[in-house]
């Protein structure tokens, strides 16, 4: 299916192990296959940094810049070309010509943007990748990344409910340490904390919600498994029992009351910051956690696909899937259900592996690239599509 949004064009200008680089895409299912260490992973997170957000390591900007020896990182810069059914923009971003390492600067057509708002609006990305490999192991700031940045393609100013949430908790965080009885004050933190966690999680309720009722359809996932998500979140709950408006003033007066207590902790025992996540493995009527790292990352797929059907039916347009070494972990029956599954989503996704000859059944269907120190070039064995 033609995707309603592809990256047609990537260029990068001194990223990470990446000196100058121009590829062209041009087919809805890209596959990059190359040794350990050559920069397939690299070319996902540049791609991943076109959209809002610090990108699929969640590194820090001053870390994406290319080293060369001992030197600082330099200055770096991405853009993309992407095609939609009213034509192409251009996004860029890299490191800001103004101010230090860490300031990033926007691009929208050639046209400087303050903040990454214009981007959001019309670029979305999701990925799986091998550090996800132990999400359901480890503690539930991850589980939350993920889950936000599902939330995030289906409304873009999710991101900023959660950073003015966790703007003011630090805030009132940092009162709290100080000891000041700022009374005033800390209302006030509390407040702008409360109606912010309670529309942060709202709207994490509302994608859990519908992305459930895609699962359920099992039309987008194909042979995965039957997967639920369910959030583990007290606010969440009193959403379900009661008016949006009443749990704000629940929480608000939950966290006066706390102040003592979070005061010794060192943080708030409420708020935006405490949801967590799992999917249950329905046949098996288990959580992820319970399940083998093969399932969990079945598991995984079956929600970026059923989340890239949804997001294409809500917004008109499929995030990106940028697919990290995930083939390596499936087995041949669910590589192929990957294979199908993702040739019928109208999304466009980008695949990465040390081992071409596991992408075979897509030859046809896919376009391939193998990656060398600092280059990719088309892999004969995986020529363009001749649909396109
Ligand atoms: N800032 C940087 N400057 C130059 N090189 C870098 C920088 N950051 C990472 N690299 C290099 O990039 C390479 C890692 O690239 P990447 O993680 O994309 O590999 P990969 O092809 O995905 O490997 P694997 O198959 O092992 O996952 C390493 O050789 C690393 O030294």
């Amino acid at each position: 299916m033609t995707p309603a949004l592809s990256l047609s064009r990537l260029i990068l200008r001194d990223f990470r192990s990446y000196a100058a680089l121009e590829a062209r895409f041009a087919a809805p299912v890209v596959v990059i296959t190359g040794e350990n260490g050559v920069g397939k992973t690299n070319l996902l997170e540049a791609i991943s940094l076109l959209g809002p957000g610090r990108g699929l390591r969640g590194a820090r900007m001053g870390d994406l810049g290319r080293r060369v020896g001992e030197a600082p990182p330099l200055p770096w810069a991405t853009s993309g070309r992407f095609e939609t059914p009213i034509g192409p923009f251009d996004i860029g971003t890299g490191t800001a010509p103004d101010g230090g390492p860490e300031r990033r600067a926007w691009m929208l057509d050639g046209v400087a943007q303050k903040s990454s708002t214009a981007l959001a609006e019309r670029v979305a990305a999701v990925w799986l990748t091998p550090q996800m490999d132990r999400l359901f192991q480890e503690g539930a700031s991850g589980r939350r990344r993920f889950l936000d940045r599902l939330v995030w393609a289906l409304e873009p100013a999710h991101a900023r409910e959660v950073a003015a949430h966790d703007h003011a908790m630090a805030g009132r965080n940092r009162v709290l340490a100080e000891g000041r009885g700022d009374a005033a004050w800390l209302a006030a933190l509390e407040e702008q904390m409360a109606r912010h966690a309670v529309a942060a999680v709202a709207a994490r309720q509302a994608l859990a919600r519908r992305l459930n009722a895609v699962l359920a359809g099992g039309q987008a996932t194909g042979a995965f498994p039957a997967a639920r998500m369910a959030l583990a979140c007290q606010i969440a709950a009193a959403l379900e029992a009661g008016p949006a408006l009443a749990v704000e003033e629940t929480l608000r007066e939950g966290l006066a009351a706390d102040r003592r207590r979070d005061a010794a902790a060192g943080g708030a025992a409420r708020g935006a910051h405490r949801t967590d996540m799992t999917l249950i493995h329905l046949e098996k009527d288990q959580p992820a956690d319970r399940c083998s790292t093969g399932e969990q990352k079945a598991l995984l797929v079956a929600v970026v696909l059923a989340h890239a059907a949804l997001i294409a039916e809500a917004r008109g347009f499929a995030p990106l899937l940028l697919l990290d070494e995930v083939v390596a972990h499936l087995d041949q029956p669910r590589r192929e259900a990957l294979f199908a599954a993702l040739a019928a989503l109208p999304a466009q996704s980008f695949l990465t592996g040390t081992d071409a000859a596991v992408f075979s059944p897509l030859s046809g269907l896919a376009e391939g690239f193998r990656a060398g120190a600092g280059i990719i070039v088309p892999d004969a064995d995986y020529p363009l599509p001749e649909s396109r």
